[in-house]
């Protein structure tokens, strides 16, 4: 007996200039004074000239074109690294540097050169003296009282700061000098001096594109100027999305700062699982995807005055379905609200009437909408939002060198490990920020710095590094903007989570290897899959803007120059590169239900909407004629999680094994839970045997998650404080080669998610030890995701019909089941499943009926 599936189951030229480059308001490009433009135009900081900017970008086309030219997977990295090989590397004009070489090859550093000795010497005396933190002295700047800004910053990251009744004179003292120097660099920034303009743009104009250099005060000031423009009058309220939770936050903090408020009060924010917000709030800050969710239960988004899309250069697929959900929205306001601002009592469009009913009565007005970002295709946006104006404004506060390097790298992670300690042994003051493209490079180099660190002369100021990626835990994120202790530079190891909006206090440096993690799709095979790319050309200028905040700063690009100007200008938008069951899911919730007459910006291929929303009839959110179901459909749309996850759940509590699979889905929505250093392999390997089951890794992770769980109650039941009983499960987890902050990461999801499907009223109980049970519901959820054995001993994934390899990460690599599900495909040298659990085939059939048959 076999089985079969069943069938049919443009950017502006300025990103061309060095991000310290201006454009004049005849549209010429400045660089730094080594490269005149040729007009002898000349850049200020000051008069503002709003001014429709149409350059003629290349077209999609094209730059799709340049795209597909770059190829696909893994392979990217050794093609962009073999034709950095081979490029020629005698150079135009533009800094460039060397990436040392030496430190590798010396195994300490007993002896510092002369000048480094007398420089550590000065530090110490300097320190000794004064007491100044190493990291916190900057160079003297622009704005009266700079030098001090990084102490101010420092202290935001220990928000809040604002004094209470009973705050000591000091305190008291030390707060009204913060305040001032923030009120001063407020003051000091590009976009302070076109305020009223800029006001006046917005109250003409229903959208505004916005584009203005990183650092300008785009994100933190221009909410701030709307809100003493009276835009929040009748208790309105100025919406920013942000495509990331760590920017949404840590903007709110400090604009809440700058307003000297409570976080929470006027100023808030708002991200998945996380509100920050009360009635009280008037700018609220939030991720994209969570103003999605919002609209499923306010469709017209009353509550908004104005919405602001930053960072819109993104694109991520939330940003994109925003954006036309944002255009509909502003269209709806604008005809159905009566004289008074009511929502007529008429409703004469049917496509529109659940819409404007759940609204009738409420006072609407027009929605203000602006996009904004420093990196943006201006007219492709304008023209979207039928010739929008676009305003520019000019000049950067601080400026930022661009360094190239004379010598093509191949290795990027070991050209940033000899960066950091080169900028360390040979620069000024000040902290480093280097980006990598995921936790396990973060969490090598991150050993590899400890290790070189040790060997540094007693003398040399230490170097503290600090993490920030997506799954990490927020609280760890937060770590990332704390200062450094004193006498110590930070280096800050972060994937493109910090590559935009952020300002993280100190720093000074910006390391880009010009690589990053991104996601592909395949919309014929259904197959996603992260791979390994070069960077964009607006990426690079965002990673330089992170320098310069707080001071004139330096950025080192880890390629030679040659190789940025063949990077393509702006990333593919994401919507053109991912599943879209989620999306459509989304849309359908949102009562959109002819998908592909949906107006996005750029269209997601038809082949692609077709497969989701195939994958969702299959799933029963959707019924045959394409309808959202009820109550499954409703229900998984509830769910913050990929359709296929929220499936899983609904099933569970049929299984009655809820408990369980909200353990799986928890694990497998953050990183790696194992780990095994490489020098530790063999101890890692026995540590994970206890907790392997032969079925396989759903049964294993269920297994650790239960494990620590144990250790928690035993510390709990000995009366231990919470404190210690972390340290507890931290010491457990490195005993057990189990990472820590993935498993804490884990935990988190696990009580939010619990928090939902109880919302829900679904039954969370327990299958006990009842693996067979929890196998048959882990085939009902993820039958899509099913492998075959083959003769040869390969697999077949059966919906795609591809060929398949077990992953050697997985426990079930040597045992070689005859038929497995997975959650995981990835694509590196070939194709390869993770995460299976070992099934039987006949299952297939029978819980699947709708998807699988068994052949005669
Ligand atoms: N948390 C912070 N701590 C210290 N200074 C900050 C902080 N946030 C912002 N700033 C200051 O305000 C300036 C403007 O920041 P803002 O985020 O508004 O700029 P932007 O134009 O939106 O930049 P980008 O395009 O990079 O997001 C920064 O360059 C920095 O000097």
């Amino acid at each position: 007996m076999g089985f079969k599936a069943r069938e049919g189951g443009g950017l502006l030229d300025f990103l061309h200039a060095p991000p310290s480059a201006h454009i004049t308001s005849d549209g010429c490009v400045l660089r730094p004074s080594h490269r005149r433009c040729p007009s002898g135009g000349h850049s200020t900081n000051g008069p503002y000239s709003p001014f429709p900017i149409f350059p003629s970008p290349p077209s999609l086309h094209e730059r799709d074109g340049k795209t597909a030219a770059r190829g696909g997977g893994e392979t990217h990295r050794a093609r962009a690294a073999a034709s950095r090989r081979g490029s020629d590397h005698h150079g135009r004009a533009g800094a460039r540097y060397e990436v040392k070489r030496w430190l590798r090859r010396s195994s300490s550093y007993s002896s510092p050169s002369p000048d480094l000795q007398a420089e550590a010497k000065a530090l110490r005396r300097k320190e000794g003296a004064s007491g100044l933190r190493l990291a916190s002295d900057r160079p003297a700047a622009t704005v009266a009282g700079f030098r001090r800004a990084r102490d101010s910053a420092a202290a935001a990251s220990d928000m809040p700061s604002f004094p209470s009744s009973g705050a000591s004179p000091q305190k008291q003292q030390h707060n009204a000098r913060r305040r001032q120097l923030i009120r001063q660099q407020r003051k000091s920034l590009p976009i302070a001096s076109v305020e009223k303009r800029l006001i006046e743009e917005v109250r003409k104009n229903d959208t505004l594109i916005v584009v203005g250099e990183t650092g300008s005060g785009k994100t933190t000031q221009l909410p701030q100027f709307l809100y003493d423009a009276g835009f929040c009058q009748d208790g309105k309220v100025i919406g920013i999305t942000q495509p990331r939770r760590v920017a949404a936050v840590t903007v709110a903090k400090r604009v809440a700062e700058e307003c000297n408020d409570q976080l929470g009060k006027k100023v808030g924010y708002s991200i998945r699982f996380d509100d920050s917000t009360s009635n009280a709030t008037r700018i609220k800050y939030m991720t994209d995807g969570l103003l999605l969710r919002e609209a499923l239960l306010d469709p017209l988004l009353s509550k908004y005055s104005v919405i602001v899309v930053d960072e819109a250069h993104e694109r991520t697929v939330h940003t994109d379905v925003l954006l036309g959900l944002l255009k509909k929205v502003q269209h709806s306001r604008s005809i159905y609200a009566n004289k008074n601002g009511k929502i007529l009592p008429d409703i004469q469009d049917q496509s529109q009437y659940f819409t404007l009913k759940a609204c009738q009565g409420t006072k609407i007005d027009p929605l203000k909408l602006i996009i904004m970002s420093a990196s943006l295709d201006a007219k492709c946006f304008s023209d979207y939002f039928g010739s929008a104006k676009a305003v520019h404004i000019q000049g950067r506060q601080y400026p930022v060198d661009i360094l190239y390097t004379y010598q093509p790298e191949s290795d990027y992670l070991d050209a940033t490990l000899v960066t950091i300690f080169q900028i360390h042994l040979e620069e000024g003051l000040g902290d480093i920020l280097a980006f990598l493209t995921g936790q396990e490079e973060i969490e090598s180099l991150d050993r590899l710095i400890q290790e070189r660190a040790r060997q540094l002369p007693p003398q040399r100021s230490k170097i503290w590094t600090t993490p920030i990626y997506s799954s990490l835990p927020s609280e760890q994120q937060m770590n990332a903007f704390k200062p450094a202790p004193a006498g110590t530079r930070k280096v800050v190891l972060a994937t493109n989570i910090a590559e935009t909006s952020v300002t993280i206090p100190g720093i000074k440096y910006v390391i880009d290897p010009g690589m990053v993690k991104a996601r592909a799709y395949n919309p014929v095979t259904g197959m996603e899959s992260l791979i390994i790319i070069p960077v964009s050309k607006a990426q690079a200028l965002q990673r330089s803007g992170r320098a310069g905040r707080e001071g004139p700063g330096k950025c080192y690009r880890l390629f030679q120059e040659s190789e940025f100007d063949k990077l393509v200008d702006s990333t593919v938008p994401e919507i053109k590169r991912c599943n879209l069951a989620n999306v459509v899911l989304q849309l359908k919730a949102l009562g959109i239900d002819d998908i592909i007459g949906f107006d996005f910006m750029e269209k997601p291929s038809r082949t692609a909407i077709l497969k989701s929303l195939e994958q969702l009839i299959l799933l029963g959110a959707l019924t045959d004629d394409y309808k959202l179901s009820d109550p499954v459909g409703r229900q998984m749309a509830r769910l913050p999680l990929d359709p296929m996850y929220s499936k899983a759940l609904i099933v569970a509590s049929e299984f009655k094994c809820l408990e369980e699979m909200l353990i799986v889905v928890s694990m497998l929505s953050v990183e790696s839970i194992f780990f095994s250093p490489r020098e530790k392999l063999e101890e890692a390997r026995a540590a994970r045997k206890s907790f392997e089951s032969s079925e396989g890794d759903h049964i294993t992770l269920v297994n650790v998650y239960r494990a620590a769980k144990e250790c928690l109650e035993k510390s709990k039941n000995a009366n231990a404080k919470e404190k210690t009983m972390e340290k507890a499960l931290n010491r457990w987890c490195r005993e057990n080669f189990i990472n820590y902050r993935s498993l804490r990461h884990a935990c988190d999801v696990h009580s939010q998610i619990q928090g939902h499907v109880q919302q829900m009223g679904l039954n969370v109980s327990s299958c006990g030890d009842d693996m067979v049970l929890f196998r048959r519901c882990l085939t009902a959820a993820f039958f899509l995701n099913a492998a075959m054995r083959q003769p040869d001993g390969s697999y077949r994934a059966l919906a795609t019909s591809q060929s398949v390899q077990i992953h050697p990460s997985s426990v079930l690599f040597q045992k070689k089941p005859d038929c497995a599900i997975f959650n995981e495909l990835v694509r590196t040298s070939q194709n390869y499943v993770k995460d299976l659990t070992r099934i039987d085939p006949v299952w297939l059939a029978e819980l699947a009926p709708q998807y699988y048959a068994t052949e005669d």
